[in-house]
């Protein structure tokens, strides 16, 4: 099977969680538009549901697709967040944000009763951090922004590099009008730890380590889909 073929199985498992009625966060990526593209086509079956989008992207295309959407502000609890990954660990850990979307996908995971991740087995890793960890930051500062990040992973005792995320020669502009540094720094050991020191920088308007937050992880290989259920879930 091909990764998107292994990226629809996924989403197409996905769906079973979705029920008549539900108001539903809606992911960014490529993952989330095989989902996106599979929930359209229940929704011109007459299938009722409502979409909050993670991004101006996801909701282009449903909008070209017909699924029906709402805001957060209008629907500020929701059943359930579907959403891809840039990286799962064991313990259902994640990184997101290479589409720069993780501020938007933070929020509406957080509003979900349950958050669930879809993936091809290749986002499955012993330990976060092959991924370069996507830091959403305030464009205003950010060499002291950059700088004081670079500390938090030095007195951490990790080594690397923070870069900031390119488009067309500018910096990347994220929809909330922030910029993202790329942090390759290797395998993050404590991924709480480095959560919490980024977390004290005040340019840092969030990072795309998502801890505790997935409720189940579907994951499509070549042996079939499987449902990873997230310890205490
Ligand atoms: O900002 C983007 C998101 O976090 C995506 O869900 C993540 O990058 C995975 O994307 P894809 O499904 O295209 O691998």
């Amino acid at each position: 099977m091909s990764s998107d073929e292994l990226k629809r199985a996924a989403a197409q498992a996905a769906l079973s969680y979705v029920s008549e009625g539900m108001k539903i966060g809606i992911g960014t990526g490529s993952t989330a538009e095989a989902f996106i593209h599979l929930l359209a086509e229940r929704v011109g079956d007459g299938f009722h549901v409502t979409g909050i989008p993670t991004s101006e992207r996801s909701a282009r295309l449903c909008i070209e697709l017909g699924v029906p959407l709402s805001s957060l502000d209008e629907s500020p609890s929701l059943d359930l967040a579907i959403d891809g990954a840039d990286e799962i660990d064991a313990s259902l850990n994640l990184i997101k944000g290479g589409g720069g979307a993780l501020l938007r996908e933070k929020i509406v995971a957080h509003a979900s009763s349950r958050f669930i991740v879809i993936a091809d087995e290749s986002k499955l890793v012993p330990a976060l951090g092959s991924f370069p960890l996507p830091i959403e930051v305030n464009p205003f500062g950010l060499e002291a922004t950059r700088g004081a990040a670079q500390r938090a992973y030095d007195s951490l005792g990790y080594s690397g590099e923070l870069r900031l995320r390119v488009r067309d020669g500018q910096p990347y502009e994220t929809d909330g009008g922030h910029f993202i540094l790329d942090a390759s720094f290797g395998h993050i050991s404590d991924p709480k730890a480095l959560s919490d020191a980024l977390h004290l920088i005040p340019g840092v308007v969030e990072h795309g380590l998502f801890i505790g937050m997935t409720t189940v992880a579907i994951v499509a290989g070549a042996d079939g889909v499987r449902t990873l259920v997230a310890a205490g879930a």
